[in-house]
């Protein structure tokens, strides 16, 4: 990995502390991190160095999903943090932040790489980046990159300027938009998962595909970031980046040994490939929701309305679900269903194909249930493919059996991990090109509009459930469910097949490593 000096602006945040320091350790456990590496904080509070170390520790052992047990290694890794109080807004902080930057690298021996990580409000990225430009920060023997977080705008036009006033100062290759779900592990994997599968290879398209469900479920609500949320809502929140990257990551036909060029653009295809909503027709296509008291797990919750700060009469949408097609030769005709919100009944981001049925049914054949091809990204890393049985009293029924593939080999890297790590080995396959982020903006854009204008109604739905009953209709018209409450289903399913069949004759096989089975 290239030796670098990582300057944080909102060091004293709580994306810092949750994620930043908790992946750099990891990384530097698994010795991905180059000797010497070097880490300036920034922030307002009056933080010395060793305050600011203390800080970095703590959160290692609040936050970090390994906690550090070595003293040595821990004191190894905290000696590389410096802090320096910073104003954004005032031109002779950055002088002395250079300074800083510069004295470190001279006293660890380093190149003059510099990675500028903005974990603070995007109101702030474009004066930041100028002023690391106007104070020499960028360098000139090493290399820069600026790592942003979201949100990249509140709208297209919002975003258009925002990127403008960063390409005043860095160079598109220079930039990387942090999308974490494209650091999750099983995002990763899914440009593999067709590559690997020539099974899966072939059945990927609209020939076999019937539709294609997408769900980010979660079960916290507003939390306390009322102020930035009621302005968001789900749509800008979860639909227009992580939803979306979800899809294109589906749907891209990647190459074998894709470079990041390769698909980023592939991606950016998906998404000029995908129907725009039509003004005036965005209610027949998006359901929105927002959520009423009720309870999760049992715990009454209030309703969004009456969360704290979020004020009076306030129509923020905490759940959107929306139907869409894409206009190509792999995917036209397959609608595909995509919906996320809070405060529903489980925590789960969840990928659902559901194949086509056989050509000639007949009489009992016709209540066959479909293949499904269902991909947890969250919390669980599992692939099952649900395939039929015949039910072994009644012969004329039906009973699913899933295929597990499941890597549980070793603890898995926390998303943040691998964008960290892939941002500073200049790896910019998992973070989002502008085009991606412009073309986003552009389909969300009449759902913001209709959403404005009242043209969607906002529906209430109780908290701890599956989200308003009107998303149903979106499925229904074409002749289809969502597939959910299938994991009750399945451990009733098991439970049943475990009490029926002999165990000397039940083929178990516990999975090592992915691609191993488990069959249950
Ligand atoms: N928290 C999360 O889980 C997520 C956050 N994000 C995004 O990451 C960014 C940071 O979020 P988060 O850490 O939660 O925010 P916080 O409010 O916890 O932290 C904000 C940080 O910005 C610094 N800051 C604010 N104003 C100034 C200023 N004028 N000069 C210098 N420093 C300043 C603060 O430092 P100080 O107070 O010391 O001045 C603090 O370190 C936001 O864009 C957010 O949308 C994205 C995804 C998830
Ligand atoms: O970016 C965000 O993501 C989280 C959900 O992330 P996950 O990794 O837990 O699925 C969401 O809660 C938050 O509102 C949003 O800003």
């Amino acid at each position: 990995m290239n030796a670098a000096s990582f300057v944080l602006f909102g060091a004293t945040g709580d994306l810092a502390k949750r994620k930043i320091y908790p992946a750099l350790y990891n990384l530097f456990v698994d010795g991905k991190l180059s000797e010497g590496f070097s880490v300036v904080g920034l922030g307002r509070r009056a933080w010395s160095d060793e305050t600011f170390q203390a800080n970095v520790e703590q959160a290692l052992y609040d936050f970090s999903r390994r906690k550090p047990a070595d003293r040595g290694e821990l004191a190894r890794f905290v000696r590389a943090f410096r802090f320096q109080v910073l104003d954004i807004d005032r031109a002779e902080d950055y002088a002395q932040l250079r300074e800083l930057v510069e004295r470190r690298e001279r006293e660890l021996g380093l190149t003059p790489n510099r990675m500028f990580y903005l974990s603070v409000g995007p109101e702030y990225f474009g004066t930041i980046a100028n002023h690391i430009e106007a104070s020499g920060l960028g360098g000139a023997d090493g290399w820069k990159r600026l790592v942003i977080e979201k949100p990249f705008g509140h709208d297209l036009a919002s975003a258009r300027a925002l990127n403008a006033k960063l390409g005043e100062t860095f160079a598109e290759e220079e930039i990387y938009r942090i999308d974490h779900y494209l650091g999750k592990p099983m995002v990763q994997k899914l440009e593999l998962l067709q590559q690997s599968n020539p099974v899966l290879q072939a059945l990927w398209s609209n020939h076999y595909i019937a539709n294609v469900q997408i769900t980010a479920s979660e079960t916290v609500g507003v939390e306390t970031r009322a102020g930035y949320y009621d302005r968001a809502g789900a749509i800008r929140d979860m639909f227009q980046n992580h939803m979306l990257q979800l899809l294109m990551m589906l749907t891209a036909q990647l190459p074998k040994n894709s470079t990041a060029e390769t698909v980023r653009f592939k991606k950016k295809k998906v998404m000029e490939a995908l129907d725009p909503l039509q003004q005036g027709q965005v209610a027949a296509s998006v359901v929105r929701g927002q959520y009423a008291a009720g309870a999760i797990a049992g715990v009454p919750v209030a309703g969004y309305a009456d969360e704290p700060g979020i004020p009076a009469g306030s129509t923020n949408d905490t759940y959107v679900a929306a139907r869409l097609t894409i206009d190509d030769a792999f995917w036209r005709g397959v609608p595909f269903y995509i919906r996320t919100g809070k405060r529903l009944q489980a925590k789960s981001t969840r990928i659902v194909i559901e194949f086509k049925p056989p050509l000639k049914q007949s009489g009992a054949d016709a209540a066959q249930p479909p293949n499904l091809l269902i991909i947890d990204i969250n919390p669980n890393e599992t692939i099952t493919l649900q395939l039929n049985a015949r039910d072994t009293q009644d012969k004329a029924r039906f009973r699913p059996l899933h295929l597990d593939l499941r890597d549980d080999a070793e603890e898995t890297p926390e998303a943040y991990e691998n964008l960290i790590g892939d941002a500073l080995r200049g790896d910019a396959t998992f973070f989002a090109h502008w085009d991606e982020v412009e073309l986003s903006w552009r389909w969300v854009q009449p759902i913001l509009e209709a959403f404005a204008d009242g043209e969607v109604p906002l529906h209430p739905y109780e908290a701890g459930g599956h989200g308003p009953a009107a998303a149903d209709a979106l499925t229904a018209r074409d002749g289809y469910r969502w597939w959910q409450g299938e994991d009750e289903a399945r451990a009733a399913e098991t439970e049943r097949a475990q009490a029926e069949i002999p165990q000397e004759h039940a083929v178990q096989e516990h999975t090592k490593r992915a691609g191993e089975r488990q069959y249950v």
